[in-house]
């Protein structure tokens, strides 16, 4: 069997979203063929290490972990197509995918829980559906999770985020020291690792791929990273490549600063929409 396998959503008109199912990880979205995601040339494919680019899911911790892998554990392991693609009434098209607890993830986080990832692909826009369910009787568990999502652009520096004024932010370029955002629009020209907190629902990116503008709209997840390696750190990663960080910028969509507390039989939602401008 092959180290990974994908599902493809084809809405028509060239535009698709591919997943692979090695972490459920979104690999492509292509809107009018023009491809909207960075991927890097290095990612490895092994079905072991995450990929790097698309949008690794995050979960059940982000960064690194005493008990298990950086980012945790939903990025690394293969996740169920609970329902192949299908088409709507609307001509939109869904699929559904699935993780549940394993003597793996118990390994390392001993809950049971059940993670269901719903995908819509719709003309300029692509929706995230997340839904964690928490089937315990008596036992809570707490968690961080996220969307790592890796845009793909002809040059970051010409990149503005809008939305980020205000916000406190934690600089992990900085032993972790919190400052407030004092810019209208954010531009990045240096090694960038932050985490934005208590973020407006918003986000415009401009300047992305064919000079457009790519709108990030998100519910529950109120925390907004933005990373970029740089030169140095990009030199540091076996699986991408040392010219490669011109050409992206994550902007993720999380709940991390603080963890979701989930009681015993309840139920976590939060989802996203990228649309193209
Ligand atoms: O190399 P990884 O594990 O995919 O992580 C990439 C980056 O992911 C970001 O979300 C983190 O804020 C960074 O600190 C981290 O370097």
């Amino acid at each position: 069997m092959a180290a990974t396998s994908v599902v493809v959503l084809d809405r028509g008109n060239n535009t698709t979203c591919t997943i692979n199912l090695h972490g459920a990880t979104v690999v492509s979205w292509r809107v009018n063929n023009q491809e909207q995601l960075f991927v890097s040339k290095q990612a490895v494919f092994d079905g072991k290490k995450p990929i790097r680019g698309g949008i690794p899911f995050v979960f059940p911790q982000f960064g690194p972990w005493t008990f298990g892998p950086q980012h945790g554990f939903a990025r690394i392991i293969r996740w169920n197509l609970e329902k192949a693609p299908e088409r709507l009434a609307s001509g939109d098209v869904e699929a559904i995918f699935s993780l549940m607890d394993t003597d793996f993830t118990r390994s390392m986080w001993n809950y049971s829980f059940r993670l269901t990832y719903r995908l819509i692909l719709r003309e300029k826009e692509l929706h995230f559906n997340i839904a964690i369910y928490n089937p315990s009787k008596d036992l809570t568990f707490s968690f961080n999770m996220l969307l790592h999502t890796y845009f793909k652009v002809p040059d970051v520096r010409r990149c503005q985020i809008t939305g980020l004024h205000g916000s406190t932010f934690v600089d992990k370029t900085r032993e972790g020291a919190m400052y407030q955002e004092g810019r209208d629009v954010v531009t990045i020209c240096e090694w960038t690792d932050r985490i934005y907190q208590n973020t407006p629902q918003e986000h415009i990116i401009t300047n992305v791929v064919s000079g457009r503008k790519m709108r990030i709209q998100k519910y529950n997840f109120p925390d907004t990273v933005v990373w970029n390696p740089w030169i140095d750190k990009a030199k540091e990663m076996s699986d991408f490549g040392d010219d490669e960080y011109p050409n992206m910028i994550c902007i993720e969509a999380g709940h991390v600063s603080s963890p979701v507390i989930l009681l015993p039989g309840t139920a976590f939602e939060a989802s996203q929409i990228l649309q193209v401008m």
